[in-house]
């Protein structure tokens, strides 16, 4: 990795392990690896260095997370269903204060009611949902963009 090349942190949330025999019709049949690679190869392209991170539990996501500080220029979050949930995780994105995107492969807005809150929105700069996992490389395109603004100062 070039020492100027941004690290960011894809965290997935609870379930996303099983990406690609998970409810295909609406998550698709990607795996959570295919996932990973593919960010990984969008990062390189975007010159961000990507590293993936999933797991099924609320604490390790918070422990993911604060340990992202100082390490990580940014984050792409999908919390899984811990996003309807878990003020603690808002609470983490406040307190770490990295820009975090919010990703869901679904479109949550157009599901179930209780899918239509999220505690992340309120911390991060956006929400990308809807677009599969295509989303997640439009996620490193905006990360990318942001912190290209904020070199410039
Ligand atoms: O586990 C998930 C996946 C999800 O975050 C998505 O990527 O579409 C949407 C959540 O509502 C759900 O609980």
């Amino acid at each position: 990795m070039d020492s100027d090349m941004h690290k960011i942190l894809v965290l997935n949330g609870p379930n996303l392990n099983l990406l690609g025999t998970r409810q295909p019709e609406v998550y698709g049949n990607e795996t959570l690896a295919m996932l990973e690679k593919r960010c990984i190869d969008h990062g390189t392209a975007l010159r961000l260095s990507v590293e993936c991170e999933q797991t099924n539990h609320e604490g390790a996501l918070l422990d993911a997370l604060h340990g992202a500080r100082g390490v990580y220029a940014g984050i792409i979050l999908n919390a899984g269903a811990y996003t309807h949930t878990s003020v603690a995780l808002m609470d983490a994105i406040y307190s770490i204060e990295l820009p975090t995107v919010e990703v869901h492969l679904s479109n949550i807005h157009a599901r179930e009611e209780f899918r239509h809150r999220s505690y992340i929105s309120r911390a991060a700069i956006g929400q990308i949902c809807g677009f599969g996992t295509q989303g997640y490389l439009m996620a490193l395109d905006a990360l990318k963009t942001h912190l290209t603004k904020d070199d410039a100062g």
